[in-house]
């Protein structure tokens, strides 16, 4: 309590304000010099995408907009990972209902980050495979930490990315690259990553990150709002569309390939060689 006392007036002071009062998952501040909002996962121990961390960040996209922000900055509250991806015990023998309810979320999340009005940016301090790909890439600009890694890596794990995890990618790095990347499920390194244009800047720690995230997001500040969402919208409507016409067709993709026994038998592999190499 006293620690939060102190946090909140700390941020009193430096101008930042707290939004989502009710987040446990997510923490969401605003800038209120610059009008910047903040979104930061906190679901330890990898920001790992559960029902419940995907209906926090969509309620904080949602404030964000009632709120006036002028930008968002996406990041992570643990250097070293941005985000481990969906929750593979979400997939793994999952419970119907909920596994219905987790990949609607992830659709409603994706298509609303997918069109903010206003400009995102994702600060990316730590690893970034599959779904937590995906959010870095459904944001407008990428500055990511060196040292790291990041992609889509489906195929390894016996799954395969959607079509819309597929057009994200696409339509960052194009065609030949994402077809090279997405079959071998391949991890960029932050400065592959760079090298191949899935993000636009490289820093050496997260501050230094959101200070560029900051930059990025200033200029457009004589930029009309409204001209510049209705561009962005135009630009990227294909892609949503793709989406938004066929969500019952998607979750019923999801449920087909992620309910096969081969891919639920690699879920449990892989599964294990991740709690394998957590307790060497
Ligand atoms: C049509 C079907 C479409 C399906 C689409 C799927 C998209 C996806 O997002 S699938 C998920 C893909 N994600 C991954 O492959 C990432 C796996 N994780 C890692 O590579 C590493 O954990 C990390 C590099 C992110 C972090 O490494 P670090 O050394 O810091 O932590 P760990 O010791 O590996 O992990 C700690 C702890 O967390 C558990 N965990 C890790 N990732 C996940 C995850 N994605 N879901 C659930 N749980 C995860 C890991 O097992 C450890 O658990 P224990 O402490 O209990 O052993």
């Amino acid at each position: 309590m006293a620690l939060l006392c102190f946090q909140s007036l700390r941020m009193l002071r430096s101008g930042i304000r707290c939004m989502s009062q009710n987040a446990q998952l997510v923490s969401l501040t605003v800038n209120d010099k610059t009008g910047v909002a903040t979104l930061s996962l906190q679901r330890p121990p990898v920001n790992s995408l559960n029902l419940e961390l995907l209906t926090e960040i969509s309620s904080a996209l949602t404030e964000a907009t009632d709120n006036n922000s002028r930008g968002l900055i996406l990041t992570s509250t643990n250097d070293g990972v941005f985000s481990a991806g969906l929750d593979i015990l979400e997939m793994y023998k999952p419970n119907l209902d909920r596994v219905k309810e987790f990949w609607t979320k992830l659709q409603e999340t994706w298509i609303k980050l997918y069109q903010t009005a206003y400009p995102t940016v994702a600060v990316i301090n730590g690893h970034s495979p599959a779904g937590g790909c995906l959010l870095a890439l459904s944001c407008e600009h990428r500055i990511m930490v060196k040292n790291f890694t990041i992609g889509l890596n489906e195929t390894r794990l016996g799954i395969v990315a959607p079509p819309w995890f597929i057009a994200s990618m696409v339509n960052v790095i194009g065609q030949r690259q994402s077809e090279r990347a997405l079959t071998l499920g391949h991890m960029f390194t932050t400065e592959e990553a760079k090298n191949v244009g899935l993000i636009d800047e490289i820093v050496q720690n997260k501050a230094e990150g959101t200070t560029q995230a900051e930059a990025f997001i200033q200029k457009f500040a004589k930029i009309p709002f409204q001209a510049r969402s209705l561009t962005k919208t135009w630009l990227r409507n294909k892609t949503v569309e793709s989406l938004v016409k066929n969500r019952e067709d998607d979750l019923n993709m999801f449920l087909q390939v992620v309910t096969q026994p081969n891919a639920q038998e690699s879920l449990g592999h892989y599964i294990q060689s991740l709690k394998n190499k957590a307790t060497k």
